[in-house]
């Protein structure tokens, strides 16, 4: 196959009025072979009814287009030019959990749907999987679900009884008691998930509840059970997390020597993996080690999943780096102190991350969870991977159906900083308003992109190179130059044809000011792409020929009314890599 970097270069300036411009001839720059394994899409899995198929353009298994119903409406109503950029990610708990609740999610907005393995039974989260699926199937969102492990450090058991939360008042004695109770919590007693805390923790150590929520002062240590005297009053909710402190710092005793992903978590993935979840969140990553062992555990079992489905001789392992069609993305939770020292090898080892600024508030001095922030959100987008910025946005919310202006203010920072996603998480679970609170992050996201766009605000970042193979590097440079002539030529729309997603995850990277429409023809891969600044993620079935590939997309959506005749488009793809610019005939 030819490896030729295709430029449709016009002949004319293209920034008249109406950007319309007279193709050229096509100029050809020639480069070096690269084996591009053209044949190796050949047969891709189809997810909705566990049967091997072939697609190709021909007989694919749409022959059409598939893309939010959401989506759709927004881009026909206000202009695909102003769709929302930054994805959002919802937390479902017992306020969310239902089918209309769930679909009530998703036609305001949710890219991802998160279920936290700290909560509820398996019962519970594969109910909510398989709404989320069903919703998908029946009303063709592409709604990604990310499961969020536990992890091990230190948190308080439930209430029992049916009990939901108690209130600790200024003065109190409670006793937090590794014992395993039976039944009913005696009063004013608390458990305590790791059974080295009433060795652990001292006399005259402070205990901090979700970060501060709560303080405790250690007066008293009676075999299992720890006395303590409430000196912050506040609401003890089930599962918050326990830090201890000793002399105005963190004590990371043997507690520090649990392991990253405990007994559970592994059982909690095995069950992730089998339900075919898109990110596995992995809690309090410490270093890129337990990341990469996760990686090849997931492959692994990927594999075997594979194998098991696939009776015959297929080849279904797309080439891209090393990424697997089934594969499931790791995010890495970035909530401690240990992840912050080493954030770059842990993130360079993820498929993505997260700022849980909940538990990190609770690790590091407040004052510096924003710059934390700011960094985590910097590095992900050099390394080229998605950052969602996650814990108390709309914190209010839980009670009262309108924010904060600070909680705004802090949205809208986010926003700015060009977070590929944000996240509710009580607001969404088990508030009064998930709804409504969805409402305002899409609101404020939308408003603040728009702005600091008309105002041409952004600084450019540096964007280091990021590729290890020569053919990855033309990809890269590919994307790099089709976002800055997007911004110049003031196009209305990229579109990539890509078959892992490596691609569109390039050009989300270089934020351009247009959406970029991301074609792909597998739904795993769309769904992953939720996840990602500024895509637009179609399932598309195409082939190795781009004319016939643009023709096919121009005509799709021409039809559904998402394109008119006449918009300029920059169209890249990781077949043949190229970049063109057109207008859509
Ligand atoms: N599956 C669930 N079942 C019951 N409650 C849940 C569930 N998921 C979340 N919640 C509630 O929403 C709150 C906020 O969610 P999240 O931030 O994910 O958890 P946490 O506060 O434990 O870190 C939780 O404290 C819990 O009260
Ligand atoms: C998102 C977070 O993690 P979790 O809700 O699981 O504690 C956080 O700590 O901010
Ligand atoms: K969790
Ligand atoms: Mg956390």
């Amino acid at each position: 196959m030819a490896q030729a970097l295709h430029f449709t270069i016009p002949t004319s300036t293209p920034l008249n009025r109406n950007r319309k411009f007279q193709p050229s001839k096509p100029s050809i720059i020639s480069l070096p072979r690269i084996p591009m394994l053209k044949k190796q899409i050949s047969a891709v899995y189809s997810e909705t009814d566990s049967t091997p198929r072939v697609l190709t353009a021909e007989n694919g298994t749409t022959g059409g287009i598939e893309v939010d119903t959401v989506t759709e409406v927004e881009m026909k109503e206000n202009g695909f030019r102003s769709t929302r950029r930054t994805k959002l990610v919802c937390t479902i708990g017992p306020m969310s959990c239902g089918f209309e609740q769930l679909e009530a999610l998703a036609v305001g907005g949710m890219n991802v749907a998160r279920i936290n393995m700290c909560h509820g039974t398996r019962e519970w989260h594969r109910g909510v999987i398989d709404k989320v699926r069903r919703l998908n199937e029946e009303k063709g969102y592409a709604v990604a679900i990310m499961m969020d492990t536990e992890g091990s450090e230190i948190h308080m058991g439930d209430f029992g009884a049916g009990a939901t939360s108690a209130k600790a008042e200024d003065g109190e004695i409670w006793t937090f008691s590794v014992r395993a109770f039976e039944s009913a919590l005696p009063e004013y007693t608390i458990s305590v998930n790791y059974d080295g805390f009433a060795e652990d923790v001292k006399v005259g150590d402070e205990l901090l509840v979700d970060g501060g929520m709560v303080r405790f002062d250690v007066i008293e240590k009676i075999g299992p059970d720890v006395k303590c005297r409430c000196t912050d009053p506040g609401l003890l909710l089930p599962r918050a997390n326990l830090t201890f402190w000793r002399d105005g710092s963190l004590v990371r005793e043997r507690n520090a020597m649990l392991p990253t992903i405990s007994s559970k978590d592994w059982l909690d993935i095995d069950f992730g993996i089998a339900e075919g979840v898109d990110f596995i969140a992995i809690s309090f990553v410490k270093s890129a080690e337990v990341i990469n062992h996760l990686k090849s555990y997931i492959a692994a079992r990927s594999r075997d999943r594979q194998a098991l489905l696939f009776s015959f001789s297929f080849v279904i392992s797309v080439y891209a780096g090393n990424i697997f069609l089934f594969d499931i993305a790791v995010i890495a939770k970035i909530e401690s102190v240990d992840s912050l020292k080493n954030l770059e090898e842990i993130i360079l080892a993820s498929d993505g991350a997260m700022v849980a600024r909940g538990d990190l508030g609770a690790q590091i001095p407040l004052e510096q969870v924003p710059s934390a922030q700011q960094r985590i959100v910097e590095v992900c987008r050099k390394l080229n991977k998605p950052v969602i910025v996650a814990s108390q946005l709309l914190e209010s919310m839980i009670e009262y159906p309108t924010p904060t202006r600070a909680e705004v203010a802090d949205v809208s920072e986010a926003v700015r900083q060009r977070a590929d996603a944000l996240m509710l998480s009580g607001e969404s679970a088990m508030g009064q308003f998930p709804e409504k609170a969805l409402t305002v992050l899409r609101s404020v996201s939308l408003r603040i992109e728009r702005w600091w766009r008309e105002e041409k605000r952004h600084e450019a970042m540096e964007l280091p190179d990021i590729s290890s193979s020569f053919s990855d590097s033309i990809s890269e440079e590919i994307c790099n130059s089709a976002a800055k002539m997007a911004n110049n030529l003031e196009v209305d729309a990229i579109f990539v044809y890509t078959k892992t997603g490596h691609m569109a995850s390039l050009l989300s990277r270089c934020r351009p000011d247009c959406p970029i429409f991301a074609f792909t023809a597998t739904t795993s891969v769309r769904r992953r792409l939720n996840l990602q600044w500024g895509l637009i993620p179609f399932r598309l079935s195409f082939s190795d020929d781009m004319e016939s590939n643009l023709n096919k997309t121009f005509s799709l959506l021409k039809a559904r009314g998402m394109i008119q005749s006449g918009d300029l488009v920059i169209a890249v793809s990781d077949m043949l890599q190229s970049i063109q610019v057109m207008n859509v005939p």
